[in-house]
């Protein structure tokens, strides 16, 4: 499972929990303007927007996850397996792999009117990145300071609906995801009133109590519900500090423990990663599950542009302030 959100103080921060029971290799990669992508099916690229994200690098291409580029537009993929279906190569349209979809989108865009126009005549297809890395099922979430879109392609076609909640988790679709949010509308951050029955004398005995009901279980419908009520209800300061660590509060509050979510016989699924990106400003923070430190890295610390990939392993391991 996973979960993506967006949240907005003076800047704009986009982000994602990574879950799952191993790593591919994870690096935050940054693709400078001159780096040369060739396209499976549009060719080659010698010049775009430089970008930022966690990636595996495979073969010298860096295979993002997620990731902003230098105008602040964000994309995040996350699995959506049973329901993505791509689409088959179309001679008129642009052809653009399921893997390339991020530089595809993030190295032309300034903003989301701009990823608008080119999903317009985009087809996403299946050509695998290579056999040992087949197309992942996935469905994405695109953001920019001002609107958010989520994107499936599914066996009746390529869908794009306006994702005003700005997050995103797994299966269902994401109508039904949304369509869902029904059943919390009652839940409150406040203290509830007793609207159960005149004739009896309930009390609020705990704090909190407005929101008993919304769910706390690593589902994905579930982890969509309260990521949505912690990120709306949320509030912080606006300087970069406070908003980096409320980001990672509202992310917290769908984090995976090892034990609770069993894959396979002794596999469980854990947070393996957790992003925080500045988009106004091009750095990538992020924690991992055995390294609770926030590490940061800044797109414009680097040669935006050079040609050559840009690559900072994660940093791993608890680091202890010790104070004696
Ligand atoms: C496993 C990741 C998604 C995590 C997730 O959503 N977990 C939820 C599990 S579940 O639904 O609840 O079962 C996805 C997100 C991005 C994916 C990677 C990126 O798409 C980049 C390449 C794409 C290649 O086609 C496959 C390898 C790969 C390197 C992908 C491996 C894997 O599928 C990743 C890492």
């Amino acid at each position: 499972m996973c979960t993506a959100a967006t949240y907005k103080t003076k800047d704009f921060y986009f982000g994602r929990t990574l879950d799952y029971e191993f790593s591919y290799g994870d690096e935050i990669t940054v693709t400078p303007r001159k780096f040369p992508f060739e396209f499976r099916h549009m060719g080659k690229r010698d010049s775009h927007y430089a970008i930022i994200g966690m990636a595996h690098v495979a073969g010298g291409y860096p295979l993002y996850y997620d990731a902003i580029n230098e105008k602040g537009v964000g994309m995040a993929g996350l699995n959506f397996v049973g329901n993505a279906v791509y689409q088959a190569v179309e001679a008129g349209r642009d052809n653009v792999a399921q893997f390339e979809f991020i530089p595809w989108i993030l190295g032309q865009c300034a903003d989301l009117d701009e990823v608008r126009a080119l999903l317009d005549r985009m087809n996403l297809v299946g050509t695998p990145f290579s056999e040992q890395l087949p197309s992942a099922q996935l469905h994405w979430i695109i953001a920019d300071r001002n609107a958010a879109i989520t994107v499936e392609c599914m066996a009746d076609g390529m869908h794009i609906h306006e994702n005003p909640v700005g997050v995103l988790t797994n299966n269902p679709p994401f109508e039904t995801q949304m369509f869902l949010l029904n059943n919390y509308q009652g839940l409150s951050p406040k203290q509830p009133e007793n609207t159960f029955a005149e004739q009896l004398q309930l009390q609020s005995y705990s704090r909190g109590m407005g929101a008993l009901g919304l769910p706390g279980d690593l589902s994905s419908a579930s982890r969509f519900a309260k990521v949505a009520f912690t990120k709306m209800n949320s509030k912080s300061g606006d300087s970069e500090a406070e908003s980096i660590s409320q980001f990672f509060h509202i992310l917290g509050s769908v984090d995976q423990q090892r034990g609770c979510c069993e894959v396979t016989d002794g596999k469980y699924e854990i947070t393996l990663y957790t992003s925080c990106c500045n988009a106004d400003k091009g750095i990538y923070y992020y924690t991992t599950y055995e390294n609770h430190q926030i590490t940061g890295v800044d797109m414009h610390h680097c040669d935006l542009d050079g040609s050559e990939l840009f690559r900072y392993p994660l940093v791993q391991g608890e680091q202890i302030h010790w104070m004696n």
